[in-house]
């Protein structure tokens, strides 16, 4: 249903279950996912957080930056990403539970929009996340535009308070989604004023890196040799952004055959005994 109609389509109202769209294939969504009061205490987690003022609405990222730029969500490992809070992995782990995602997300954005804030139209990067986005919804509710830009089909969905939106198949892959820079939004009596609204969004890594460890400090303070690897890997990295990690039983005793890549020297790897040397996470 397109804005103009000024109704809000009824197929998203008060549903526990997770509830299909006939119009977008692969999206669903749960109304009271989350209770009032479970909002709340959400909502004050959440705040008790840091905020990035990068963006024209404030968010928060969680296990993996994304660069909205580059439209990438490789990190910078000089500034990594927290990892997931209590509450998100608590989340991540009841997506699973409820079988609305395969896997627990690994990377989480939380999002909020002042009256007057939105979201442009968009797909969440495919090369970046899995197949399942699902995303919480606290505070005021808006309307979500879904698009698809093959046959230029709208549909408004409104995202209230406590709801879940579970985006999969071509709601995920092919219909673009955004929320309108606007202050108010049509409903079936009339506009509908914002409040403050957050969303929490989950999403699964396509290339998760292998686990950080501490780089030790022989190495660590071995400033010419981060150097050199720094500068030998520095365009083939840019332009191969994606690197299949050797298995760790694969990196011969002696070190490893190829060449070290400093774009990834936050993700050393240790050697499995003293003896052995130390050696990067070596990508190809
Ligand atoms: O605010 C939302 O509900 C969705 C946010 C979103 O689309 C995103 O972070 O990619
Ligand atoms: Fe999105």
């Amino acid at each position: 249903m397109s804005e103009s109609a000024g109704q809000l389509p009824l197929d998203f109202h008060a549903v526990s279950q997770p509830q299909p769209s006939a119009a977008v294939q692969g999206l669903r969504c749960v109304a009271d996912w989350l209770t009032p009061d479970a909002c709340q205490a959400l909502l004050s987690n959440i705040d008790a957080e840091e905020w990035s003022a990068q963006l024209k609405r404030r968010v928060q990222h969680y296990g993996r930056r994304y660069d909205y730029g580059r439209r990438s969500a490789a990190g910078d490992q000089r500034a990594p990403a927290p990892p997931l809070p209590a509450w998100a992995r608590e989340a991540a782990a009841r997506l699973v539970r409820e079988g609305l995602m395969d896997q627990e997300a690994e990377q989480v954005i939380v999002n909020e929009y002042q009256p007057g804030q939105g979201i442009s139209a968009h797909v969440d990067c495919l090369p970046c996340f899995g197949p399942v986005i699902a995303a919480i919804s606290l505070g005021s509710t808006c309307l979500m535009d879904f698009t698809d830009p093959e046959g230029g089909a709208k549909l408004a969905v409104p995202l209230a308070p406590g709801s879940l939106l579970v985006m999969t198949g071509p709601a995920r892959h092919t219909w673009r989604h955004a929320i309108a820079a606007r202050k108010s939004d049509p409903g079936t009596t009339g506009r509908v004023p914002r409040g403050r609204r957050v969303s929490v969004t989950f999403r699964t890594l396509l290339h998760p890196r292998p686990v950080a460890r501490p780089i030790p400090a022989f190495l660590a303070h071995d400033e010419r040799h981060r150097g050199s690897a720094a500068r030998s890997c520095g365009p083939s990295t840019a332009r191969r952004r994606w690197r299949r990690p050797i298995p760790f039983s694969a990196i011969p005793p002696g070190g490893p055959r190829c060449p070290l890549r400093g774009g990834q020297a936050a993700h050393t790897v240790v050697g499995r005994s003293d003896k052995r040397p130390v050696v990067p996470s070596c990508l190809v």
